[in-house]
């Protein structure tokens, strides 16, 4: 299987470390475009896969072909390359905002479309995607890119009409989890410990809370409340947290992504 992106930026550069690390295929199997000569030197050195200025040249390469360009991008990019395509090759999206239906219109009727969200953890093999075929892929098309997209993570077939809902709360969230661990961070240099102990803290605690509620089947409310003492320590913090409206701040910060991804 060869594999195909165009755009070699901060996702299509995590999901390639993740399928490098995972040997799901080759790096002389994985073919890049990027813009500029700096991002296709940078690319070449740090992943040894074939990378390229030419979208026409990775889209008659790869029998899976990621669409790792910004949504403004890729009208053009469509343009260029939609007569270089295999055949019967599957494109694969990571865009918010642009439907399987746009698609159908740019490439035609019966090409393999999937509209996907991965987050960056893909990186380190801890990636969440959305997966959304249309309906021209088969069982054995869907197993593939599945596996394409598990090599560096886990993933969920979701409706079309779900996929914003997946960036607010999975394609985007790392970022907001990472403002919070540099937030309690921050709090931690604050009373005097050095920073970079103060990151393993926060990281490992937000890692290991992650994983709990993924993996006792317990409601995060009941997590939470195991770690509140009477008196203690914990409630005095959540009591701030509540008064601050950290709840409804985290609300409408999805929400409020949500409906970008809606209006793209
Ligand atoms: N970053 C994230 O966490 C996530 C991103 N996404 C989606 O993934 C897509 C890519 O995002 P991201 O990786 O963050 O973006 P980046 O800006 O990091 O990367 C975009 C890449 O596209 C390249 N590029 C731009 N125009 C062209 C073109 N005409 N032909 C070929 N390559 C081109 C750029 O090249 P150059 O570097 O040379 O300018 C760059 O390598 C977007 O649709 C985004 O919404 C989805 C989920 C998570
Ligand atoms: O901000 C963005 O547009 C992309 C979508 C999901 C994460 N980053």
């Amino acid at each position: 299987m060869k594999i195909g992106f165009i755009g070699c930026g901060n996702m299509a550069g995590a999901m390639i470390g993740g399928i490098l690390r995972k040997k799901l295929v080759a790096p002389d199997q994985i073919i890049a475009t990027a813009k500029t000569r700096n991002s296709i030197e940078r690319a070449k050195k740090e992943y040894s896969i074939g990378v390229t200025p030419d979208n026409r040249e990775a889209a008659s390469f790869a029998d899976v072909l990621v669409l790792a360009v910004k949504p403004v991008y890729m009208e053009e990019v469509l343009d260029e390359i939609a007569d270089a395509l295999k055949p019967d090759s599957i494109v694969v999206s990571l865009a918010p905002g642009k439907t399987l239906d746009w698609f159908a219109k740019k490439l035609g009727p019966d090409r393999k479309i999937v509209r996907t969200m991965p987050n960056t953890p893909a990186l380190v093999g801890e990636g969440m995607t959305a997966i959304c075929p249309n309906g021209n892929l088969s069982e054995e098309d869907i197993q593939l890119v599945e596996n394409i997209f598990q090599s560096f993570g886990k993933t969920e077939i979701t409706a079309e009409s779900m996929i914003d809902v997946v960036t607010g709360i999975s394609g985007s969230s790392p970022a907001y989890v990472f403002l919070f661990i540099e937030a309690m961070a921050d709090a931690a240099v604050l009373k005097g410990m050095p920073r970079k102990q103060a990151y393993v803290f926060a990281s490992q605690a937000v890692l290991g809370s992650a994983k709990m509620v993924l993996e006792t089947g317990k409601h995060p409310g009941e997590l939470k409340d195991m770690v509140c003492s009477p008196a203690g320590t914990t409630i005095e913090a959540v009591k701030v947290l509540e008064e601050k409206g950290f709840r409804g701040a985290v609300m409408d910060a999805v929400s409020a992504c949500v409906d970008k991804g809606r209006g793209i």
